[in-house]
């Protein structure tokens, strides 16, 4: 049936609007007709109806032409490859999908993926179903507009320059215990993705909240955490229902939240009693307190109270969004430095050199700041493996983005990251690690707008100075102490999709205590 009493053609909008006018007439205008004929016309008649509002939003936009009935391309979704993505991304500046009920459109140049980073009018972050159990719907996170600034504003004092300089000292501790377990290990070769995140997981725990937790719980929020990555996709079974992905991240996250709750009482009582500031926690209630004081003796009414709850979900946040970018930028920081013995002997040499006078120099954001070389190569690992290579919106009006193209109310519409920062204009070779293009000497700094790893806009990173710091003080601390050997397989360079982006052979590595020479000479 369809096409007009000919065969239905799902690829054609004319061929799903024949079968639907067809299915009416079946369905409305023979009384005698039999339950199984009704039934089966009414099944090809919504198939059809689900094609023609495909189509319909699809227009000339490349995409599939068939939407898989019902799922769509749910299963593409379920094990994205990034050969997929790829793929996607080079047929056409924008594309389309379809999964479930849910039309999806990518934009690919870094023109329309800045576009849709900068117009909160039209498109805001897009907020899954599964997001909103696992973090809460009252979570600040998804907040829009002004309260969204508002809140933003506030959260600001966690990233200073002189909260950062708090940090620093914490992640060192982190960091040395981490070494010294990759030493415990004497020399042994084995994927060391998963002990990067380890420590990743560790530094942020006590950055953000200190010492108020053992270690013990620290590592068990580190294993429970992998259901809130695992439960990450774009599409979820939408009720969390026991046994599903989302259901084990919503209990991960229980868990989650009470331990970090236990640790602000305790930060509570501590900054009350003048404790001294230690991590982001104890900076949050020092300003609270402060703040409070400054009104309190200016006679102007208390300001709005931040409870125990609102403070974990908080930090909950960057935790989901930190914990799986770091991770992956990491390994393949590790994994590039040893690929490029010149490059890691050039970070040596700049660190040697900056801590000539005093070699034991403890790590200090003074000297993240002298570190200009290392800066470039934490932005060039950054540039040629992006963690994050989507982000996805959704729009809240209908947008006429291109002079050709409308992207439907509810949509989902994702900028890409990957295709501006591999553009060769911006980045001549722009699959070769060449950290030299950065700085005063390259040519890449000319291209701020390419450099989108951190998103754009009114939600772009609230971490990122932080994250950069922290990867570059992982590298420099490293370097002093330890020398690294990644073993290379035909899957080293390529790219598995966990949430963010990490080497298929999980990165196969040994570390020993550093024999490398110093050499000062840059
Ligand atoms: C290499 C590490 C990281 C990468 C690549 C990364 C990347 C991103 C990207 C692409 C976005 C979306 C931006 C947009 O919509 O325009 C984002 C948002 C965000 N990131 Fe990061 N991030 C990293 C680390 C961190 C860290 C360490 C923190 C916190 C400690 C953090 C906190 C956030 C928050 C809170 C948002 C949401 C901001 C908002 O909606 O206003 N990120 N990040």
């Amino acid at each position: 049936m369809g096409g007009g009493g000919g065969i239905f053609d799902p690829r054609t909008i004319e061929s799903a609007k024949h079968t639907i006018a067809d299915f009416m007439k079946t369905a409305f205008s023979q009384p005698n007709i039999s339950t199984t004929a009704v039934i089966c016309s009414a099944v090809v008649g919504l198939f059809a109806y689900e094609q023609y509002v495909y189509l319909n939003k699809k227009k000339g936009l490349p995409g599939p032409q068939f939407k898989i009935p019902i799922i769509g391309a749910f299963t593409d979704s379920l094990y994205p490859t990034f050969e997929g993505y790829m793929s996607k991304w080079k047929s056409g500046e924008l594309s389309c999908v379809s999964v479930f009920d849910r039309f999806v459109v990518i934009a690919s140049t870094c023109d329309l993926s800045r576009k849709i980073l900068n117009a909160p009018v039209y498109a805001e972050p897009a907020v899954v179903d599964s997001m909103k159990h696992i973090l809460c719907a009252d979570n600040w996170v998804f907040l829009s507009g002004k309260s969204h600034v508002d809140y933003r504003k506030g959260l600001n004092v966690l990233f200073t320059r002189k909260a950062l300089g708090i940090y620093i000292p914490v992640q060192d501790k982190v960091y040395k215990k981490h070494f010294a377990e990759w030493l415990s290990l004497n020399g042994e070769k084995g994927q060391y993705q998963l002990r990067f995140r380890e420590l990743n997981m560790e530094s942020s725990l006590r950055v953000f909240l200190g010492d108020h937790m053992s270690d013990e719980v620290a590592s068990k929020i580190s294993q429970e955490y992998f259901n809130i990555t695992a439960a990450l996709e774009l599409v979820n079974f939408p009720i969390p229902l026991p046994g599903t992905k989302v259901y084990k991240a919503v209990q991960s996250r229980k868990y989650i939240v009470n331990q970090f709750v236990e640790c602000i009482k305790d930060c509570r009582t501590r900054m009350a009693n003048g404790g001294e500031t230690k991590s982001m926690m104890d900076a949050w209630v020092r300003s609270m307190l402060d703040t409070e004081a400054e009104l309190a003796a200016a006679g102007k009414p208390a300001p709005r109270k931040f409870d125990n709850r609102e403070i974990a979900l908080t930090i909950l946040t960057f935790l989901f969004a930190s914990q799986d970018a770091t991770s992956s930028a990491m390994t393949w920081a590790f994994q590039l430095t040893a690929d490029h013995p010149d490059v890691l002997h050039k970070i040596r040499s700049e660190q040697m050199k900056l801590r000539e006078e005093n070699p034991d120099q403890e790590l200090t954001l003074e000297l993240m700041e002298k570190s200009v070389y290392l800066r470039q190569v934490i932005k060039e690992v950054l540039r040629i493996r992006p963690p994050v290579l989507m982000v996805p919106y959704q729009t809240v009006r209908e947008w006429p983005i291109t002079p050709n193209y409308t992207v439907p109310k509810g949509s989902m519409v994702i900028p890409t990251t990957y295709p501006a920062l591999h553009d060769p204009v911006a980045y001549p070779n722009p699959d070769n690690f060449d950290p030299d293009r950065w700085g005063t000497e390259g040519t890449a700094e000319k291209y701020p707008k390419n450099f989108m790893v951190f998103g754009n806009g009114p939600h772009h990173c609230l971490g990122k100075e932080y994250a950069v710091m922290h990867l570059m003080a992982t590298l420099a601390e490293a370097c002093m102490v330890l020398d690294w050997t990644h073993y290379r397989t035909d899957k080293s360079d390529d790219i598995s999709i966990f949430a963010t982006i990490y080497p298929q052979d999980g990165c196969i590595m040994s570390f020993e205590p550093r024999k490398s020479p110093a050499s000062i000479s840059t």
